[in-house]
């Protein structure tokens, strides 16, 4: 499977369009914009988020909520762009017209696309740049998310998302029995924090950073349960699920670093005390009797919990600006300031929820190759029962 999106931040929509989706599945519209609404959501959003009301259009691919086989076209139309359509719009503009639509971007805002954007595409109003480069695409992003959950959740595999850590305020560890469970206290809390405890805090520093004219980051993780063993490769760099996992986590807008399972705190402890030891029993087959590993050997799944982590530095666009040096006079000045959220790692949970579910459907289908839903279902059936025998 493959998708593409297009779309600028302030233009007309957003669209994706989603090829290799096997024909037959049952999706509606609900189940997209269910995700959207979750993107929308938690502590420290800028204003733009009370413009947008992010639904989906299905342009294509699904007729009488099932998917055709065809490609799939969502559109989320910008509630925002009647308020650009002079400063964003397609057709050619004068000279005069071009300075009277003014706010022409010049000093590039340190942390975000917009210089090396605009050296690259050799852009010298850097709006040209941060239109496309800015996360408004992660819309359409967790739109494919979302058909990719609905394929993986109709096959018995759920993803939920939590946040541990926001500007150095970390959760406590706190267990949940199910992964329903998780879905659901991540969801009531306005910091997807699993730990009620540092709630309050966690939105405290986000309001203190906002004061202050900064932003600030964290980390989130996503977890899956239900992936059958031995999905993904370990035959080809290329081929390797966790990898895959990783480069997903880290292609999301502000995200520096991706793990799995206990990740970096592997460094310092002994193979003994990392590896998860093998054990069987009739019910459930081979299993791990810990998880350290997240889920993965080998670029394979094992049948464990998937368990990926990821961090997101603060926002770059900061009200107190660094300085920055102005590309028509070559000055220094402070950075351009656009509208801005101070932190976005609630949502940022979500994408990376949606990215991670894109990376597991395309393997499975990969895996299982069929045109129809119905037959890739049964396929997989088979293969957790020859799991279990084996
Ligand atoms: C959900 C989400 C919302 C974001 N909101 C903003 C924002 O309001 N202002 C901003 O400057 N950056 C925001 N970012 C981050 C920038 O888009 C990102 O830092 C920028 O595109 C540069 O890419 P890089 O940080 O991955 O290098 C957001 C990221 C995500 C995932
Ligand atoms: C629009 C979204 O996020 C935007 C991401 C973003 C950035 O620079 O990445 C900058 C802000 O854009 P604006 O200036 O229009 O408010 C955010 O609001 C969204 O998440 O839907």
């Amino acid at each position: 499977m493959r998708y593409l999106t297009a779309g600028e931040s302030h233009g007309p929509q957003l669209t994706t369009i989603i090829e290799g989706l096997p024909a037959g599945m049952p999706i509606t519209a609900e189940d997209i914009n269910n995700e959207l609404a979750r993107r929308q959501k938690g502590h420290g959003r800028g204003r733009r988020m009370q413009i947008e009301k992010d639904e989906a259009f299905i342009a294509s691919g699904i007729r009488h909520g099932y998917t055709l086989g065809s490609p799939v076209a969502l559109v989320v139309e910008n509630n925002d762009w009647k308020h650009w359509t002079k400063i964003m719009g397609s057709d050619p503009i004068s000279a005069e017209e071009a300075e009277e639509v003014k706010r022409k971007i010049t000093r590039p805002r340190p942390g975000h696309a917009d210089l090396n954007g605009g050296i690259k595409y050799g852009h010298r109003d850097l709006r040209n740049v941060l239109e496309r480069s800015s996360a408004r695409e992660t819309t359409v992003r967790v739109a494919a998310g979302a058909v990719a959950k609905k394929l993986l959740s109709l096959l018995g595999i759920e993803i939920a998302s939590h946040v541990l850590e926001i500007g150095g305020i970390k959760a406590s560890p706190t267990p949940y029995s199910s992964i329903k469970e998780l879905q659901q206290i991540s969801e009531d809390s306005p910091v997807r924090c699993l730990d009620k405890e540092v709630e309050q805090s966690m939105m405290d520093a986000i309001d203190q950073a906002k004061k202050n004219g900064d932003s600030i980051g964290g980390v989130v993780e996503v977890i899956v349960e239900g992936m059958p063993a031995g999905v993904g490769s370990y035959v080809h760099y290329d081929r390797k699920l966790d990898a895959k996992l990783a480069g997903a986590i880290v292609s999301i807008n502000a995200f520096k670093g991706a793990e799995i399972g206990i990740g970096f705190e592997a460094a310092h402890l002994f193979g003994s005390q990392v590896h998860d030891e093998i054990a069987w029993d009739s019910e459930q087959g081979y299993y791990r009797k810990t998880n350290r590993l997240g889920g993965f050997e080998g670029g394979m799944t094992t049948g464990m919990p998937i368990v990926v982590r990821g961090v997101m530095k603060p926002i770059p666009t900061l009200y107190k600006p660094l300085k920055s040096v102005d590309i028509d006079t070559k000055e220094e000045f402070g950075a351009s300031v656009e509208r801005s959220d101070s932190c976005a790692v609630p949502a940022a949970a979500v994408v990376a929820e949606a990215a991670v579910a894109w990376e597991l459907a395309c393997a499975i289908v990969e895996q299982f190759p069929s045109d129809r839903y119905n037959q890739l279902s049964e396929y997989i059936e088979r293969y957790r029962q020859e799991v279990k025998e084996f």
